[in-house]
């Protein structure tokens, strides 16, 4: 009763805020926090939210996997080294630990993750633990952990806080009853690995959050990512990354997909920068909070005809893991994102060849280019 009753006081008198041209209801999360003992009793919490003209300060959960450190590059680059601090459970390597702040950082530890945000005056978070497709089938006890206990820690600190949070979603949110070429940003998701359950989860509870707490809440949608100074974390389009790695060292690569399987890829660069101008949108072009992105779509063995163009030698031989290849055959061929190209002006600089011979010039290998062309 004295909960409803406050509520109704609130309520009352409460706060509309207008985002995305729709009016929405801003209620104190402490009154309706579904975790109470977590909201702080005083008064004297408050948003680290920053002006307009103060760069923001950045947190970046799980740094230190294949897409985090090109991450806070890019941040670092844009707002000062020192407003962007790295994290994760592991140890980072030197030329890491030496390019800017780095700290550990668990997503399962609440407190911690509250003590990190008051101590550095975070404003943004990055949240970029988890675990991936194939290592989250593998081990799914964990990946629910990590992938939904941890979210929730964030989601919950980032409403106290008032921050704006980026936590990027997958083609694996997508399943086989799911539209598949194209997948449109609304449709059916039903994905049947732990991975794509819980980046659903993600997209749903985000947005929950942000029409009942206001909170900042954006996600992309990523595509198999491909990169060639970090290495994959466990996933389903793992091979597109080893290919060439493969092809320039060895000439020769083995492919745990089917020639024909056709999933949406990205180069890294697209990607990072994809996040960052969703994150620095502003949100009257928002009109949604979880958009697909895309770049380019291809299947192994087109692939590899683009870096036989380079490499006329190379050679693709296919041994079939079973579980990544039921894994992709359930998720789309192709990603529909005239949304985030419509509404926040998303568009790609990489497509196939473009990113073949920049990932085979990193490996020292796109020399036979020119004569092949
Ligand atoms: N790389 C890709 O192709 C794609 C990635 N994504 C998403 O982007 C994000 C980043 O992906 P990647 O860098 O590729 O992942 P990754 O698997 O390479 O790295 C994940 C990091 O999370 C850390 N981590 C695990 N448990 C943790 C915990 N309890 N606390 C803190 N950190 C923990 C790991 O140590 C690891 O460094 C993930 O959320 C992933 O789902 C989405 C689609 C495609
Ligand atoms: C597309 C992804 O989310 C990831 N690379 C995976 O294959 O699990």
């Amino acid at each position: 009763m004295l909960v409803l009753g406050m509520l109704k006081l609130v309520v009352s008198g409460t706060a509309q805020s207008k985002a995305s041209g729709r009016w929405k209801l801003v209620l104190p999360l402490r009154f309706l926090g579904s975790s109470p003992c977590r909201i702080p009793a005083d008064d004297s919490f408050h948003s680290t939210s920053l002006s307009e003209t103060e760069p923001p300060r950045v947190f970046i959960t799980g740094g230190l996997g294949q897409l985090g450190i090109g991450l806070a590059g890019l941040l670092r680059r844009r707002f000062g080294k020192e407003n962007v601090i790295l994290s994760d459970i592991k140890k980072p390597p030197a030329h890491v630990f030496h390019s800017g702040p780095f700290i550990y950082a668990n997503i399962l530890d609440y407190k911690k993750l509250r003590e990190i945000v008051v101590n550095h005056r975070i404003s943004w978070i990055f949240h970029y633990s988890a675990l991936l497709s194939a290592v989250g089938e593998a081990n799914v006890a964990l990946a629910r952990d990590v992938n939904i206990t941890g979210l929730h820690n964030i989601l919950d600190v980032a409403a106290e806080f008032n921050m704006r949070l980026f936590v990027p979603s997958t083609i694996g949110a997508f399943g086989a009853t799911s539209p598949r070429n194209p997948a449109p940003d609304l449709c059916i998701q039903r994905p049947r690995t732990i991975y794509g359950v819980s980046k659903v989860h993600a997209e749903l509870m985000g947005e929950y959050y942000y029409y009942r707490y206001g909170l900042d809440f954006r996600c992309l949608r990523y595509p198999g990512i491909i990169s060639a100074e970090s290495q994959p974390g466990g996933g389903t389009t793992d091979y597109a990354v080893q290919i060439f790695h493969d092809a320039a060292k060895k000439g020769t690569f083995e492919c745990n997909l089917k020639a024909s399987t056709r999933l949406p890829m990205m180069y890294i660069s697209d990607c990072l920068r994809a996040s960052l101008e969703v994150m620095e949108a502003p949100a009257e072009r928002l009109s949604m909070r979880t958009y697909n992105i895309s770049a380019m779509s291809f299947t192994p063995e087109e692939l590899a005809r683009a870096i036989v163009k380079h490499i006329p030698d190379f050679q693709i031989t296919y041994c079939v893991d079973p579980l990544r290849q039921a894994i992709a055959e359930s998720w789309p061929m192709k990603l529909d994102d005239n949304n985030a190209r419509m509404d926040w002006g998303w568009k790609h600089d990489f497509d196939l060849p473009q990113l073949v011979a920049t990932m085979l010039t990193f490996y020292g290998a796109s020399t036979r280019c020119a004569q092949a062309n």
